[in-house]
């Protein structure tokens, strides 16, 4: 009997989908993966003047190779001058800039250069990604004369540490419970992902008990994020410099790539093309306000992150003012009507009007 166990055990192995067997590896990865997350318990590692305070309406990280022309970039757009060099490794620290535009304060950040291994602590690596989790949108900034391995390189990095470029967060619910095992449901077909694989992947993290609701065709690692929970999801746009140094051809196959632009900082080349699709891609919410028997003042919009609120706008106008609030007119597209009276937890849309009314 000793023989059959062994070998109906080793059938089972045998048999067992490849699917199965590269969805536990990944959550194994995952799982290593994330304690590199973990912040270095030595402080030599912290490098200096990389806590820099958030300010402005939002916040954009130059990530990119050493000499790509990050530094090059901020000097160009905002008023703060970077040091650039045509040495690697010029840029030490995080530096500060602002780039007024549409009436927005946007912070831009130029970074160290980052190279492969960076995610492991090459380098500034670690801090340079951490400093990458904070923003609202990344900039890559590539070489256009490096080829495209760069680009697939610092992908890597950023992707094992968490950060997910232009992905929106899988549509799963997932709820860990105290008891009753797990419970599995679907809304869609699934392709990629099983109940059978789903229960394995979570006895791999130790959970027995949860609810999980698959709303769309998701795959293993999508749902090892989920689980995970601590992954960030950021627009990035891939911007490809030096353009003045490569052929037209090149420059025509770079600007069709999904969410890349082409640039040359040396020759200020497409610089308002690329101002244009960072502020697509930071997607802020504009919102101007009206007095009672007035026009709308459409010289001075209120900017503010995607999800905000009524109250919001009241503490972007006056500290005190939701404490005084009554109600609030709203027109746009927020509204069902227009002017729509609505309370302080309504949410606000781009280029909504509101009008304030105090108690
Ligand atoms: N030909 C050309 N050279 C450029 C362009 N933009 C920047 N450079 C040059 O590229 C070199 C590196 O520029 P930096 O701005 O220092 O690059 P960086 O990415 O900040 O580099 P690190 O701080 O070392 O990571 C400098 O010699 C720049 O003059 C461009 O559009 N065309
Ligand atoms: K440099
Ligand atoms: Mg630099």
């Amino acid at each position: 009997s000793v023989s059959f166990w062994a070998g109906s055990r080793l059938q089972k192995r045998v048999t067992a989908p490849t699917e199965y067997h590269l969805g536990l590896l990944k959550a194994k990865l995952a799982k290593y993966r994330a304690q590199l997350l973990e912040p270095s318990k030595s402080s030599a590692a912290k490098g200096e003047g990389f806590d820099v305070m958030k300010s402005g309406d939002a916040r954009v990280a130059l990530i990119g190779f050493p000499s790509v022309g990050k530094s090059t970039f901020l000097s160009l757009m905002t008023s703060t001058a970077s040091e650039a060099a045509s040495y690697e490794f010029t840029t030490l620290t995080c530096i500060p800039g602002v780039i007024e535009y549409k009436g927005a304060n946007i912070q831009l950040l130029d970074l160290p250069g980052i190279i492969e291994g960076a995610a492991q602590g090459k380098g500034r690596g670690r801090q340079v990604i951490a400093v990458a989790r904070t923003a609202d949108v990344v900039i890559m900034m590539l070489d256009a004369t490096k080829g495209e391995v760069q680009r697939a390189l610092l992908e890597k990095e950023l992707e094992s540490v968490g950060i997910r470029l232009n992905k929106s967060k899988p549509n799963i619910y997932f709820k860990p419970k105290k008891g009753g095992g797990i419970s599995f449901n679907s809304t869609v077909t699934l392709t990629q992902c099983s109940e059978k694989l789903v229960q394995l992947i979570l006895h791999e993290y130790k959970i027995f008990n949860a609810e999980v609701l698959f709303r769309e065709d998701c795959s293993p690692d999508e749902f090892i994020d989920v689980i995970v929970g601590n992954r960030v999801y950021m627009p990035c746009l891939y911007v490809y410099n030096k353009i003045d140094q490569i052929s037209m051809e090149e420059v025509d196959r770079l600007a069709r790539r999904p969410h890349s632009v082409v640039i040359s900082c040396g020759m200020k080349l497409n610089l308002d093309y690329l101002l244009e699709k960072l502020w697509e891609y930071l997607a802020l919410t504009c919102i101007y306000t009206k007095k009672r028997g007035q026009r709308p003042d459409f010289t001075d919009a209120i900017i503010l992150r995607k999800g905000a609120s009524v109250e919001h706008v009241c503490h972007r106008i006056h500290r005190s003012l939701a404490s005084q609030f009554k109600y609030a007119l709203v027109w746009g597209t927020s509204t069902k009507y227009s002017p729509q009276r609505v309370g302080l937890t309504h949410m606000m849309e781009h280029e909504d009007v509101i009008q304030i009314v105090k108690k």
